[in-house]
């Protein structure tokens, strides 16, 4: 590159973050020499003539003044769709805008009437304010943004998130105007491999059977813009590679094709209801260098919520085009109720409670639509009951209303163009047209009101499956208490990589026998204790493919736990691979769950039964007034009722039941067999066993009697009991601008410590400016000081009593253990096996912190110009000085990106004094500044300055 197009090209980069809202208002626009000169890395009279030839060639707009500015006419020209043709050099900065605002064309005023999209969406300043933050970023980053993941369980708005991000990405210029938003849903086709490839490459003719014409795929249509694929966790492995070429390189084939790579700029928006833990997304998340997670409906506030029911209401209201008066209470019951299916359930509940609304004003010829809580569902009415729900905040928001709110129909423009869950449209017509249909054959209305209403009601009754049928996060949980995510999420994983060398599906059921099976073994193996029996090996001998599958399960899952299995565990681990998921026609051994109590014995069967996904598992409960005669004839009926031949097992919660089994066997001749003390991992393990085909009353009871004092133990102490919550107890993290780093350091213990939440510990970044602007610590923290546990980043409070801990001793020394420790007791967990030297420390801790930065490379440049500065300084390089540098200016660097600088009082007077130290600085910072395509200004240098300062 020659020095003229260094130049061109540093005045693209600083050009390109400009925004069209920027010229117009904006009153100080243009890059000067210097600062063009520093990103170039040539010298500023070199720079300033070289600007000066590219604005006499017209290639760069020249706004004379002090100082001198410039811009890239292109970029300017793109966004605007202007035609400086007659003029790139202008006398003043006014002359410049001038132009600009006069030039007359019809896009320019289509698009400034655009706002920023993201403004429209509810929760843009408040729960999601963070992920448009990410989202903005990722969209205008240098040269063409970021891919991107967006998480969330399902119906929290991913879908609508990704449309305004490429709403936004148009507004803001980063895509041409004509560029597509394309949504493909990955689960769509997710068995069938090669339809998926020929949907998104496209194919050539006679590809496969059936491709008898040559087909462009959906990556091609979205070139230059942006390709949402919904569910992507359901991309195959051979998808997923063709996907990975495109997002690094930009190139990709059609299906057929061997001999060409085609090219195609896509910026990829990946969405997935799956938890960001999960062995599915992991390819992904190494790829993916953003990911965003949408909050759920119950993380939302109150107020986000309140705002929500009355835009849907609306929206229903601007539809059938009549007044909707909605009575309080059934705006509380909306506030409050359970909705697994977050806004997209939200609204489909409204639309259906309108559409129920909508047929009595038509059938007794109302004059508006009027909503009673007799009109709620069943799931939306016990909402009411739900008190205790953030009472405070309810009542606030209802209380100066009065009983009714009313909505009138209102000019407004729907800001979405994809919408799944929207039924409004066919919905009002249907009803219009069944009531036109039912009154001409003569019905009266109160019959054809019967009739619609239970259309309605079977409508609403598939809505609710498909929540429920996704509500699988509870179960979850239950089972996270029992099996540690970790061993979970490697079963799942060597399941996954199982199922594809078998040619088979595994069920959810396999993941978690197999995860418990794993459970037990890490716990047999600390004890040393190893299993061999010649049967199993008889077994392995006699399924060769499911032997070899067990090899690489035990593979992965040594790779992934950092555990060594004995050779011996290939056997059980074949055995299982050929049991599991088996035909269930089979007899099966009964399992019936006795407990003390209301309902103990109900709920440990349900969880073992949804866990498992049967309902093999029965219980009697025995209430502590009912008789030891009744439990037992109960019993003996259960028992004969369930016996399919192979007898029955008794799960009892006291040594006193145990006798039961040898009298219920007396009187039925069933044979039954009990094991006493049970717990619920335990009920879960036997219930598993008793589905296998081959397992015998006898050797179940063997088998869990041995397993029993492994089962269900937390390995890592990674799991606690939420019995042990204290009162809540706050961290807070602090740093030397008092933004930016503070906050990274917070999400970094977030990411470290596990169960936060658990242990009800709040992570609160603080303000160090406030200090200096309002004098005193007391604004820092507003609650009381012994509640907190430990002050950890780059400034100590000095608050008495409570400990502080350097950023550099959360990565070099033990400071995440003395958290931990201090929390909750226990010792720390996996993160005591890190490494704790050398270089890939602060890279896998950067990557913790770090929003969307490659922490590798910015290590890389940071640590440069860190070793450049404190050899200039003639200063010791320690490791709390080379810590603090490092955090500071990588999160530096993050938000320079996205244009937020931090202001500096007195930065003149620090110049000025320090003038040596200053011009050091600066000149480390050029590297980065050209390797990021961002300008240091001068009151970030005085952060940095101070960091140096207080050695
Ligand atoms: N912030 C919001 N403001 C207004 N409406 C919203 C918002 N977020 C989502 N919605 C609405 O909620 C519904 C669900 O949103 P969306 O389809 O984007 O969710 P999703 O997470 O993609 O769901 P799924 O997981 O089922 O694909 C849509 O009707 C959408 O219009």
């Amino acid at each position: 590159m020659n020095r003229k197009e260094k130049v061109y090209n540093a005045l693209g980069k600083l050009t390109q973050n400009i925004l069209l809202k920027d010229l117009t208002e904006n009153s100080d626009i243009g890059f000067d020499a210097e600062t063009i000169s520093a990103i170039a890395q040539v010298d500023r009279s070199n720079a300033s003539r070289e600007l000066n030839e590219l604005a006499r060639e017209g290639k760069a707009i020249k706004i004379n003044g002090r100082p001198v500015k410039f811009l890239d006419r292109s970029h300017l020209e793109q966004i605007a769709k202007l035609d400086f043709e007659n003029g790139y050099i202008f006398d003043t900065l006014n002359d410049f805008l001038k132009f600009f605002n006069t030039a007359d064309t019809a896009e320019k005023e289509k698009i400034e009437k655009m706002s920023d999209p993201f403004d429209r969406i509810i929760g843009s300043r408040g729960s999601l304010a963070l992920a448009i933050k990410q989202a903005k970023a990722a969209i205008l980053y240098p040269p063409k943004g970021l891919h991107t993941l967006i998480t969330g369980p399902t119906g929290v708005g991913k879908t609508t998130f990704a449309e305004m991000m490429y709403q936004y990405a148009l507004y803001a210029g980063s895509i041409p105007n004509d560029a597509k938003l394309v949504i493909f849903n990955c689960s769509e086709y997710a068995d069938n491999p090669q339809l998926i490839l020929s949907q998104l490459f496209g194919h050539t003719k006679g590809a496969f059977t059936g491709a008898i014409n040559e087909k462009a795929g959906l990556v091609e249509m979205s070139d230059r813009g942006i390709l949402l694929l919904d569910e992507i966790h359901r991309l195959p492995p051979e998808a997923q590679e063709m996907l990975f070429l495109l997002m690094d390189k930009g190139i990709y084939r059609r299906l057929g094709e061997t001999d060409k790579y085609r090219q195609a700029t896509v910026l990829i928006i990946g969405a997935t209801t799956e938890n960001i833990n999960s062995a599915l997304l992991k390819t992904f998340l190494r790829r993916v260098p953003m990911t965003i997670n949408l909050p759920s409906l119950e993380e939302r506030p109150m107020e986000e919520r309140m705002e929500l029911i009355e835009e849907f209401l609306i929206n229903e209201v601007n539809n059938v085009n009549v007044p909707v008066k909605v009575h309080k209470d059934v705006i509380r019951a909306f506030l409050q109720y359970n909705c697994t299916g977050n806004i997209g359930q939200l609204k489909g509940d409204i639309q259906l409670l309108c559409a129920r609304g909508f047929l009595d004003y038509k059938t007794y010829g109302k004059k508006e639509i009027e909503i009673n809580i007799n009109f709620l569902p069943e799931h939306v009415y016990t909402g009411l009951l739900n008190q205790e729900k953030s009472r405070n905040e309810i009542i606030n928001l209802l209380r100066y209303e009065k009983d009714y709110y009313t909505f009138t129909p209102q000019d407004r423009e729907n800001f979405l163009t994809v919408d799944n869950y929207d039924l409004s449209d066919n919905l009002y017509k249907e009803i219009t047209d069944k009531y036109n249909h039912y009154f001409k054959i003569g019905y009266s209305g109160s019959s054809i009101n019967e009739i619609i209403s239970e259309d309605i009601e079977k409508y609403l009754k598939e809505l609710m499956k498909k929540y429920n049928a996704e509500k699988e996060l509870p179960v979850k949980e239950e089972l996270f208490k029992i099996i540690s995510p970790k061993v979970y999420n490697a079963a799942e994983m060597a399941l996954t990589l199982a199922q594809q060398k078998l040619n088979r599906t595994f069920s959810t059921r396999a993941v978690i026998g197999l995860a418990m099976h794993i459970s037990a073994l890490i716990e047999r193996i600390s004890s040393g204790e190893i299993i061999y029996s010649e049967e199993i090996n008889k077994i392995a001998l006699n399924n060769p493919e499911e032997f070899r599958a067990a090899k690489l399960v035990r593979e992965v899952l040594q790779q992934e736990l950092e555990i060594n299995i004995p050779k011996e565990e290939i056997g059980f681990l074949t055995m299982f691979l050929s049991t599991v998921d088996s035909d269930t026609s089979y007899k099966k051994i009964g399992v019936i769950v006795l407990a003390h109590g209301e309902s103990t014995a109900s709920s440990i069967a349900n969880v073992a039964n949804s866990l498992l996904g049967t309902d093999h598992c029965r219980a009697i409960d025995m209430p502590l007034d009912v008789k030891v005669e009744e439990i037992l004839n109960k019993t003996i009926e259960k028992v004969k009722s369930i016996d399919e031949g192979k007898g029955v097992l008794l799960l009892v919660d006291m040594g006193s039941l145990i006798a039961f089994s040898e009298i219920i066997t007396k009187k039925t001749n069933i044979p039954t067999k009990s094991i006493e003390n049970i717990s619920t991992p335990i009920v879960i393990e036997a219930v598993r066993k008793s589905l296998l085909p081959e397992m015998s009353l006898y050797t179940l009871v063997e088998d869990i009697k041995n397993a029993n004092p492994y089962i269900g133990r937390m390995v890592s102490g990674e799991v606690i009991n939420k019995a042990d919550i204290t009162e809540p107890k706050v961290i807070l993290t602090t740093c030397i601008s008092g933004k930016g780093a503070a906050v990274k350091i917070a999400q970094l213990l977030r990411n470290t410590l596990p169960f936060l939440d658990e242990y009800n510990v709040k992570i609160k970044p603080v303000d160090i400016t406030e200090k200096v602007n309002q004098a005193g610590n007391k604004t820092l923290y507003e609650g009381t000081i012994n509640d907190l546990i430990a002050v950890v980043g780059t400034v100590d409070l000095q608050l008495s009593g409570v400990p502080f801990i350097p950023i550099d001793e959360l990565i070099i020394g033990d400071g995440i253990k003395k958290i931990e420790k201090s929390i909750s007791g226990l010792n720390a967990g996996p993160y005591e096996k890190e490494e704790i030297s050398g270089d890939s420390v602060f890279v896998k801790l950067l990557e913790g912190m770090l929003t969307f930065l490659d922490a590798k490379k910015a290590f890389k440049f940071v640590n440069d110009s860190y070793i450049m500065l404190v050899k200039m300084l003639g200063i010791n390089d320690t490791r709390q000085l080379k810590t603090r540098y490092i955090f500071h200016n990588c999160c530096m660097i993050e938000r320079l990106i996205q244009n937020d600088i931090l202001p500096y009082s007195g930065i003149e007077k620090l110049i000025k004094e320090k003038r040596d130290i200053y011009e050091k600085v600066k000149y480390t910072l050029i590297d980065i500044e050209e390797a990021f395509g961002i300008k240091v200004p001068d009151t970030e240098i005085g952060y940095i300055m101070d960091i140096f300062d207080t050695q």
